[in-house]
């Protein structure tokens, strides 16, 4: 399956449950590869990126935005918030690893950063 970050952009999250509703190794690496900066965490159950901002307020406006994603889409990050920087971490506890969902969150909030 190859992905580009329009056609990640273009989706919506859906409940997924399940092993079987997971993303294979070959899947995540096409997805990480249209998503600039996102990894793998070291357990590689989830993907994480780390944003950086000039101060404290900025920080938090970013923060608001990854909480307005998440509330849409019905799919919730684990964040980081520090006082210039916030790291967003994805993964699908569901599926017990990492899903479509993690990745169509990740290009969205690609989007914030675009804005
Ligand atoms: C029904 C609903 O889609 C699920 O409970 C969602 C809610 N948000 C979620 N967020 C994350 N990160 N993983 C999940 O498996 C998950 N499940």
């Amino acid at each position: 399956m190859a992905f580009s970050i329009e056609s990640l952009r273009a989706q919506h999250c859906v409940p997924r449950k399940g092993k079987d509703a997971g993303l294979d190794a070959a899947g995540i690496a096409d997805a990480l590869a249209v998503l600039p900066g996102w990894e793998r965490t070291a357990d590689g159950g989830g993907i994480r990126k780390e944003f950086r901002f000039p101060d404290y307020f900025r920080t938090m406006a970013f923060v608001n935005a990854v909480a307005s994603i998440a509330h849409r889409e019905d799919h919730h990050p684990d964040l980081e918030v520090h006082y210039d920087r916030c790291v967003v971490h994805y993964s699908t506890h569901d599926v017990g690893g990492l899903s479509l969902n993690d990745v169509i969150c990740a290009a969205r909030v690609e989007d914030i950063r675009a804005a």
